[in-house]
C-alpha cells in the first residue's frame, strides 16, 4: 500500500484546497496538498511536499484518521491527513492548477478525489 500524507491547512476559519492540473493523475480533482511518503517520517514528507508544491512552510498541528482507497489501475493508497497552519504565507502554484481558501461549509461542494471524501466528511463534522 502507498502511504500519502496530506495537509488540511487552516487560516482564519478557511481551508486551503488545491486543484490537480489537467495533466496529473485524477485530472482537475480537488485534493489536500501533499504526496507519497518516501524514506522519511510522515511529518518530514508533509513538510517537504508542501514546500515543493506551494513554496510555503507549515506548522503541523494534529494527525486525523486516515482513509484507504483503491483507484482502478493503481495500487491501494492510505491517505493520512494532518491539520496544519502556515508559517510563511507566500503561496506559489508549483504543481496545481489552482489553490483556494474555502470556508468549511463550502468544502462539500468541491469535486474531490475519491479518497478524500471520507476525510472531508470527518473534518466537516468535527470542525464546523
Ligand atoms: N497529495 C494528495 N494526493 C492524493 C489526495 N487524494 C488522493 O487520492 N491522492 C492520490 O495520492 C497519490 C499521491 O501522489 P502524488 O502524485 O500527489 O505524490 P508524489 O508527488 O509523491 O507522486 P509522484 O512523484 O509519483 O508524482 C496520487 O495518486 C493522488 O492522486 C490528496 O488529497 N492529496
Amino acid at each position: 500500500m502507498i502511504k500519502v500524507a496530506c495537509a488540511i491547512i487552516e487560516h482564519e476559519g478557511k481551508v486551503l484546497c488545491a486543484q490537480r492540473s489537467s495533466k496529473m493523475h485524477l485530472p482537475n480533482k480537488w485534493e489536500f496538498p501533499g504526496g507519497k511518503v518516501k524514506e522519511e517520517t510522515l511529518e518530514e514528507c508533509l513538510t517537504r511536499e508542501i514546500k515543493e508544491e506551494l513554496g510555503v512552510e507549515i506548522i503541523i498541528l494534529e494527525q486525523l484518521p486516515s482513509n484507504e482507497h483503491s483507484y482502478p489501475e493503481t495500487k491501494k493508497i492510505q491517505l493520512i491527513p494532518f491539520r496544519c497552519s502556515l508559517q510563511t504565507f507566500k503561496i506559489m502554484l508549483l504543481e496545481h492548477s489552482q489553490a483556494e481558501w474555502f470556508p468549511i461549509e463550502k468544502l462539500k461542494s468541491l469535486d474531490w478525489a475519491e479518497a478524500d471524501i471520507p476525510i472531508v466528511n470527518y473534518y466537516i463534522k468535527k470542525y464546523k
